[in-house]
């Protein structure tokens, strides 16, 4: 745990420890603002040179499926918070832990139940009667032919580990469905297994509705709204317009589910919304990250505080005063078409003539195709002029690697 009577000074006896777990681009942010309080960081992930660790007083790549090597990196280390950032942990691991006393953000059911579709989707229907998409679980093949005919075309099919869209493809004829099971015991974050059936859901708008939990209450955020592609995001704006009765039903069931998970921290609750926001409109939840949600990096630009410093404020024990929009934000992902090692970029100087723009980019040390490797961010008087500044901005920008080849970057 932090202390908070007895504030502590990195790298010194009394220093606060705190250890991600996953060092990615939403980490590295986490480790700056963590920082900047005077925490010591260890950024941990399978690949030496991620994002957090170039931010981070020290690192370790280690395999954080296996359990023992989890294990053994909070045993040597003796952080005072154990941060999950990324889906492929070994939480029975942090479960453990836990109950032996470490401090495991927000909690380790929580990521447990985050980390595996199943356990989320379960809880958040069965148990919280919350509106999602029709859904099946499959393991075999068999298994999964039945589940597809009893959900109907068309529908989404994704592993039970995965994030950032891997392995996901939406089924809307007989002839996707095969290809669709292949690439679900590719594309996850643990190779094979168990795969989700849900009905796809025709919405209009889809957002994430950042809850923070802290010593000061629950907190929400502007909803921030959002354009996923193969089920990666790409671009996101806040606010996010909504009639506001559906902005409280959002609410009620951010709240809902955050409860049930518990602890302290951010959380990016993700809906879909049907209807315009001139009538009250129908919401179905989707799922939870217990931890910064990579849509949110538009607060990096258009809140007073960003939903890193929130985390951080949190899981921490310190309290959150006002949230605040600045100005109507945008974000725009910088990827890369194509592989290679050693990235660099053209264009930053003019994406960064359009009024307002940052960019950020991530310093992965290895491009692949459609990996973000950096975002844009900018202002506007509106959400659509935040967008198409955004927007821009990250297309001016193109990523090289050595091998010659080079593409634009979206
Ligand atoms: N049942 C559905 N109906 C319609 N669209 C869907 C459905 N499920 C997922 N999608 C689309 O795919 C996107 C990604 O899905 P989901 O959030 O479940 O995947 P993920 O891999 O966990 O992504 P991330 O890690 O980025 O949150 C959603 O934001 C949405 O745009
Ligand atoms: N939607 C979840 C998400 O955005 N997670 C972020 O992406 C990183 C992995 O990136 P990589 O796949 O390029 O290594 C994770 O470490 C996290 O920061
Ligand atoms: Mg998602």
């Amino acid at each position: 745990m932090v202390d908070l009577t007895l504030w502590g000074t990195s790298l010194t006896s009394t220093a606060q420890r705190l250890l991600l777990l996953g060092s990615g681009e939403l980490g590295k942010e986490v480790a700056i603002e963590a920082m900047r309080l005077g925490l010591e960081i260890i950024a941990v992930d399978s690949y030496a040179n991620a994002p957090a660790m170039q931010v981070a007083h020290r690192s370790h790549v280690i395999n954080m499926l296996d359990g023992a090597q989890v294990r053994q990196i909070v045993e040597q280390e003796k952080p005072g918070l154990i941060v999950p950032e990324v889906e492929a942990i070994a939480t029975a691991t942090l479960v453990e832990l836990e109950q032996e006393g470490w401090k495991v953000i927000p909690t380790a059911k929580a990521t447990q139940l985050t980390m595996n579709r199943e356990g989320i989707r379960r809880l958040a229907a069965e148990e919280l009667g919350l509106k999602t998409s029709p859904y099946r679980f499959a393991e075999t093949e068999a298994e999964y032919q039945q589940a597809i005919a009893e959900v109907g075309f068309p529908c989404v099919v994704k592993p039970v580990m995965s994030s950032s869209g891997k392995g996901q493809s939406t089924v809307r004829t007989e002839a996707d469905v095969n290809p669709a099971w292949e690439y679900a015991q590719a594309g996850g974050r643990t190779k094979g297994g168990r795969v989700i059936i849900e009905g796809f859901i025709s919405f209009d708008t889809e957002i994430t509705l950042l809850t923070v939990r802290s010593a000061s209450g629950t907190h929400f955020c502007p909803p921030i709204g959002h354009i996923q592609v193969s089920g990666d995001y790409r671009e996101s704006w806040q606010p996010c317009a909504l009639h506001p009765q559906t902005l409280e039903r959002c609410q009620e069931i951010a709240e809902k589910i955050t409860t049930a998970l518990g602890g302290w921290g951010l959380f990016g609750v993700e809906l879909f919304i049907q209807g315009a926001s001139d009538t009250e409109q129908t919401v179905y939840f989707s799922e939870v990250s217990p931890r910064p949600h990579d849509t949110g990096m538009v607060t990096l630009i258009s809140q007073n505080m960003s939903e890193f410093e929130l985390h951080v404020r949190a899981i921490t024990g310190l309290p959150i005063d006002e949230i605040t929009l600045i100005q109507p934000g945008a974000s725009a992902v910088i990827l890369a078409d194509v592989a290679g090692d050693n990235p660099r970029f053209t264009g930053i100087s003019e994406a960064l003539q359009i009024p307002t723009s940052k960019v950020r980019l991530f310093g992965k040390p290895r491009a692949y195709r459609n990996r973000r490797m950096g975002v844009a961010l900018a202002l506007g008087n509106t959400v659509e002029q935040a967008r198409e500044r955004a927007k821009s901005s990250a297309a001016a920008v193109t990523v090289l690697v050595d091998n010659g080849e080079s593409m634009s970057s979206r």
